[in-house]
């Protein structure tokens, strides 16, 4: 992704140092009315990036794009790898979080793991200096702790919580 946005590894290497690493399990229940419920309602992820696994084999992941739903179909042993709000920041809006929902099935349970890797505590949040120069900073920079505080204070809808982060 470095290589990508034609920087050094290290600017961006640097920003997952020592940083915070997060789990979460997900476990969806079989609905006998699952086209009228979510598993999980649209939004993006709050991190740089996450890495995904559909444990148990069982579709139920989409990402949207060009406005439309599209799932997302498990892999045995594969990651799914999504890129995060921070990174979305960080990149200046070169790189862009993927919007996602997961919706339930009638007759199956799904199981999913999800690991959010943040960076440290007390690093700022906003575009690398080498992203800004030229088109200027797209992103306002918050520290770590502010930025989650804006998180959480944000409603779970689609990729909201980052136009209070957008100039
Ligand atoms: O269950 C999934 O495949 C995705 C879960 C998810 O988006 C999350 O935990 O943030
Ligand atoms: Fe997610």
């Amino acid at each position: 992704m470095a290589k990508n946005l034609e920087l050094n590894p290290d600017v961006v290497t640097d920003k997952f140092k020592v940083g915070i690493q997060s789990i979460r399990f997900n476990y969806y229940p079989p609905c006998p009315q699952a086209d009228k419920v979510l598993g999980f309602s649209q939004h993006s992820d709050a991190d740089l990036i996450t890495l995904v696994l559909q444990v148990n084999q069982v579709q139920g992941l989409q990402i949207k794009r060009s406005g439309e739903w599209f799932p997302v179909m498990p892999l045995p042993g594969a990651f799914i790898v999504n890129v995060g709000d921070i990174f979305e920041i960080l990149s200046n809006g070169r790189y862009k979080s993927i919007e996602h929902r997961v919706v339930v099935n009638t007759e199956r349970e799904r199981l999913s793991i999800a690991t959010f890797h943040s960076p440290q505590s007390h690093a700022m949040i906003g575009p690398l200096q080498e992203l800004v120069r030229g088109s200027g900073a797209r992103y306002k920079t918050v520290n770590h702790e502010d930025f989650m505080k804006l998180f959480f204070s944000s409603k779970l809808d689609g990729k909201s919580f980052l136009d209070r982060m957008r100039y």
